[in-house]
């Protein structure tokens, strides 16, 4: 590595190479491919990495039915900390009144939260303080447009230095139902560590790196005495829950239950823990942008004992809610004595 490009995440050559001091320092150090530079002002606002944006008159936030020309985005948005996602709509209304009641934020009474992206009939998005709350639907298409649309939201509103969190649900590897996975690697369904976007009839594949740091601190924040596990490892992101994920039970099934068998062991003993649909691009996305974020989900069922989702429906309930106490426990821990919320939590 030459002397002028510094110890950050950098991309070159299409090829990400990862500095020592990654984890563990996040400035403005200016060098040659800066990660940081490149997606950060000093202040530590988002930099877009799109210098079309800034050249038109405004920008519309089609699927959140928001826009830099018709809404005030900083006035709405800039005082936004954390951005968590999640697949419906209920659970990202049900977390906004969870975290609301975890951080004391208050509303007037009488009033409820709003999903502020109603009208756009796609997303629901729901703001508590420096939270956001936001559904992302299924798949890598869904989540990809809401990234694409959620980084511009951050830049237009001048956030500095927000986090992302995917709460999510998964089938498990050889773990059992309600085990909570925080990813630190994410593999495609050919087990490819990296998002490959089709652009201008040409394979663009970016890398699908999640904060090791972040990882570390929410694992931190697992107590001994909650009565599920929680664990760390790589996280397979598919383009089907059925076929996709080697289910038998789908529409279709042209392999045997030993293919599938085979297949679910090789991919434990190659560290896979759960399987699910958005990591892929939620870290690549994320990590193109330099925003740091975290994929946390609860497993289930264990894939390796079935494929059908049987779980009962308030067993599944509770089940969901894991993930969401633990990244909870991390936004209050950056919660500062005097007010307001600290970039991490080991700036403590
Ligand atoms: O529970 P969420 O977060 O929606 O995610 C998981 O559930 C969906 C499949 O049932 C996929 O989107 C998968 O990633
Ligand atoms: O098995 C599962 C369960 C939830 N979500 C998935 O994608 N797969």
């Amino acid at each position: 590595m030459s002397s002028d490009i510094c110890f950050h995440v950098y991309v070159e050559n299409d090829t990400c190479h990862i500095g020592s001091h990654y984890d563990d320092e996040h400035f403005d150090c200016g060098k040659k491919n800066c990660h940081r530079t490149k997606t950060r002002y000093p202040d530590g606002s988002v930099r877009l990495r799109n210098p079309n944006i800034e050249l038109m008159d405004q920008d519309i936030l089609y699927h959140l039915a928001l826009g830099s020309g018709s809404h005030d985005l900083v006035e709405m948005f800039g005082d936004i900390k954390f951005v968590c996602m999640g697949g419906t709509p209920k659970r990202m209304e049900n977390f906004a009144h969870f975290i609301m009641k975890e951080i004391g934020h208050k509303i007037p009474t009488g009033t409820t939260l709003m999903d502020i992206s109603q009208y756009s009939y796609r997303y629901s998005m729901f703001k508590v303080g420096p939270v956001l709350s936001i559904s992302h639907g299924m798949g890598v298409p869904s989540i990809g447009i809401l990234l694409h649309e959620v980084i511009k939201l951050m830049y237009h509103a001048k956030c500095k230095d927000p986090i992302f969190f995917r709460i999510g649900t998964s089938g498990g590897v050889g773990l059992e139902g309600g085990t909570v996975v925080i990813s630190d690697d994410a593999i495609d369904g050919m087990m490819n560590h990296y998002y490959e976007v089709p652009m201008l009839g040409k394979i663009v594949k970016r890398p699908a790196i999640f904060d090791k740091r972040l990882v570390r601190e929410l694992r931190a924040l697992a107590h001994p005495e909650d009565p599920y596990e929680t664990v760390t490892g790589t996280t397979m992101c598919t383009g089907d829950f059925y076929e996709g994920q080697g289910r038998l039970d789908g529409a279709f099934c042209d392999y045997t239950e030993t293919d599938k068998m085979e297949f679910l062991q090789l991919l434990k003993a190659n560290g896979v823990r759960n399987i699910e649909m958005e990591a892929i691009p939620f870290a690549a996305l994320t990590h193109h942008a330099g925003i740091r974020a975290a994929d946390v989900c609860v497993t289930f069922l264990d894939r390796l004992k079935g494929d059908q989702v049987n779980a009962p429906k308030e067993v599944l309930e509770e089940w969901q809610r894991r993930p969401q106490q633990l990244v909870a426990r991390y936004i209050k821990s950056t919660c500062r004595p005097k007010g307001g919320f600290l970039s991490t939590a080991t700036d403590l």
